[in-house]
């Protein structure tokens, strides 16, 4: 598989828990080196789409591709053989461990041989392992993290952790990065960071990203388009502008108990 953004495309999903219907026929098609945002409620199945996508949960009936290749049903461990990483609302370090080791999570898809190499430390393990260190600390110094690859992660702000997460999923070069609320717990300076760094990491990288966030100032400087989910459908499609004048999009907000969302504030800032 060449090194090129990959094309996500994704028709009629189906996501059922129970009797409860929790996404209904979505389709959405991302261009290839796109940045396209996922936006809506509080419940509308942001989230449960990326689990769908990322091989976390499978959906109950639809289709999912990767320029053309059927990936639906596909587990999250051979969803990383398609180039995809994620990452999560919450992010999941090891707080006692240096932001080096928790990036270093994100190599062993790319480590040569497998675990039992690894526990004996074979040579050509070693070797990759050396140049996954070199490649996690100029990654780290790229995102501006130079300065604390030897700081316990616990030591960082949430903000920072997002990074953390973020070099992680890219020491595993992927071709689409699925970003879940990566303003959330950011300071106003750090989302003013991330949305001057994320179209120069998309284009340096090769990527596609797809971003779910209700950050819509950050979804409006950085997405080429998006998709407004309600209540686990489509609501429209278009740009982040169009979206934000829809009277469709507004109401579902209004339903919400803060209306701050869609006007662009950011929420937790
Ligand atoms: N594993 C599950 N079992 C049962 N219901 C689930 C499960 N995962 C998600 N849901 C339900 O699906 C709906 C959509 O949740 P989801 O987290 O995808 O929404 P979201 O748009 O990401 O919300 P938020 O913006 O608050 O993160 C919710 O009603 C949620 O309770």
């Amino acid at each position: 598989m060449s090194a090129v953004a990959a094309e996500l495309v994704l028709r009629d999903i189906n996501l059922r828990f129970g009797g409860i219907k929790v996404l209904q026929d979505v389709s959405m098609a991302v261009e290839s080196g796109r940045i396209f945002g996922l936006v809506g409620p509080n419940g509308a199945g942001k989230t449960s789409l990326f689990n769908c996508i990322s091989g976390h949960y499978r959906a109950s009936s639809g289709s999912i591709t990767i320029d053309g290749v059927e990936t639906s049903g596909k587990s999250a461990s051979q969803m990383t053989k398609f180039g995809l990483a994620r990452t999560f609302q919450h992010p999941a370090l090891q707080l006692h461990e240096t932001v080096l080791e928790n990036v270093l999570l994100g190599a062993h898809s790319t480590l040569a041989g497998g675990p039992v190499s690894w526990a004996l430390r074979m040579p050509w393990t070693t070797r990759s392992e050396k140049a996954a260190r070199t490649e996690a600390a100029e990654l780290l110094e790229r995102l501006g993290l130079g300065d604390v690859a030897d700081t316990p992660a616990g030591e960082l702000s949430p903000g920072l952790h997002k990074t953390i997460e973020l070099v992680r999923a890219l020491l595993s070069k992927p071709r689409l990065l699925l970003l879940d609320e990566p303003a959330a717990g950011l300071s106003h300076t750090e989302v003013e960071a991330f949305i001057a760094s994320i179209r120069g990491v998309r284009d340096d990288f090769d990527l596609t990203i797809v971003i779910v966030e209700h950050h819509m100032g950050l979804i409006s400087a950085v997405t080429d388009r998006v998709m407004v989910l309600d209540h686990g459908a489509t609501l429209m499609e278009g740009t982040a502008r169009e979206a934000q004048s829809d009277p469709r999009v507004i109401e579902a907000y209004l339903g919400q108990a803060s209306t701050a969302e869609v006007s662009g504030e950011p929420a937790g800032a």
